[in-house]
């Protein structure tokens, strides 16, 4: 059925407003990435600027101070502000939380300013001295739309430590666009940022497939989806010709270079693409989506730095937590998407992890089954699988 799908498939336009949002906080991300500032507008009007805690120089408070005029403070994630012991542990976390984008944000402020080794320290576990906070040191909840949420996200978006310098601008004559022309910086809205995962959703369009022989599964197809930004694509494995009008046997399977690529033992990744490449053509057929989301959301690096916790005797859990993350930071709208635009409407899921059973019923895929898909252990994963079963509710 989808061999009759043509090659070059008719473009949808997207609604002009995703496009031009997705692109303008990418070329926003970038920059953030680089290490420059970034001015953020507000909706009611405010205007200031935003530079990531990882990417900076030394140098940055001073220069965020001298281009803004105003006081920089951090902006760190509510998880960071409860593990440094700042706030109470108050807000469900990411498992049944169907709004991307809104995880809060806390800011960080002293009297006097904080120094660049203070702000590194309170951002960055790696250089958090044991217990010791920064004297008067005082902590807020920030408001969803405000600059220090769209700090922390966009920090998140561009897969750096989820924390962010931020000041607002003081005495900004004419609009943001005029002044951040005239300082020659990128300009993003901070509901365009908080909005930015599902904008980037509606943007996601067939670019390319191909025939791909895999071993053991020699009639499959490959079908890449690329999203307006410019971002990494997502990729749709099509394994015999399953047939729209059926639940699909569907595995959603997030990148891991490490398992996935060089066999790492610390994960079951590795095992679990094969597996389900092998179950979903013994079955006949069926789809495997490849999403790029490495790290369960939090990008390759941070799970590089999350490993580290790991091997200071943390679990998985608590090491995406004391980086500032979420447990996990995925989200399964780009695989509703992608199913919808092969043409398939309902799964049965190839899955031990209860949340994607919701979410992507949330995103509106019907799951009519799920489908155990279960490993043994290999000498390095035990802990790994035991902290999925016993804290993320995997059912194993
Ligand atoms: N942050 C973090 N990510 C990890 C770690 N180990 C593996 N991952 C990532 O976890 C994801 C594994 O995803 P899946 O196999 O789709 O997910 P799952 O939640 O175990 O669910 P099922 O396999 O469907 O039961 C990949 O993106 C890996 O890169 C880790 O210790 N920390
Ligand atoms: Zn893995």
């Amino acid at each position: 059925m989808l061999a009759d799908l043509p090659s070059e498939p008719a473009q949808t336009p997207a609604q002009p407003i995703d496009e031009a949002v997705v692109r303008a906080v990418d070329r926003a991300l970038a920059a953030l990435r680089r290490g420059e500032e970034v001015v953020v507008a507000t909706a009611d009007g405010g205007v200031g600027a935003v530079v990531s805690v990882e990417s900076v120089p030394n140098d940055a408070v001073a220069r965020l101070k001298r281009l803004t005029g105003g006081e920089p403070m951090l902006a760190v994630t509510r998880r960071r502000a409860v593990v440094l012991g700042l706030i109470q542990d108050d807000r469900p976390g990411t498992a049944g939380d169907d709004r991307p984008g809104t995880a809060g944000a806390v800011m960080l402020a002293a009297p006097g300013g904080l120094t660049p080794e203070q702000i590194r320290a309170l951002a960055d576990p790696e250089h958090y001295p044991e217990g010791r906070l920064p004297p008067g040191l005082t902590a807020a909840p920030a408001e969803p739309g405000s600059f220090a949420a769209a700090a922390v996200e966009m920090a998140r978006l561009a897969r750096l430590l989820p924390a962010a310098i931020f000041a607002r601008a003081a005495g900004v004559q004419g609009t943001a666009a005029g002044w951040a022309g005239r300082i020659d910086r990128l300009l993003v809205g901070a509901r365009d940022v908080n909005d930015y995962r599902v904008h980037v959703v509606r943007t996601l369009r067939r670019v390319a497939d191909a025939r791909v022989p895999l071993s053991g599964a020699e009639n499959t197809r490959i079908y890449a989806f690329r999203p307006a930004d410019g971002g990494p694509e997502h990729l749709a494995i099509v394994i015999g010709e399953p047939a729209p009008d059926q639940p699909v046997l569907a595995r959603l399977h997030s990148e891991c270079f490490t398992g996935d690529l060089l066999g790492s033992l610390r994960c079951d990744c590795g095992d679990q693409l094969r597996g389900a490449i092998a179950e979903i053509a013994r079955q006949g057929s069926g789809v495997l989506l490849y999403l790029a989301q490495e790290g369960r959301g939090i990008g390759l690096v941070n799970k590089l730095r999350a490993y580290r916790i790991q091997d200071l005797g943390f679990d998985t859990v608590d090491a995406n937590e004391i980086l500032g993350f979420e447990a996990d930071e995925r989200v399964y709208l780009p695989a509703a998407e992608m199913l919808r635009q092969l043409g398939f409407s309902a799964v049965r899921l190839m899955t031990n992890n209860p949340e994607k059973l919701r979410q992507l019923a949330r995103c509106g895929i019907e799951v009519v089954e799920r489908v155990p898909h279960i490993f043994p252990a290999n000498g390095h994963n035990e802990a790994y699988l035991r902290t999925k079963a016993e804290r993320s509710g995997h059912m194993f």
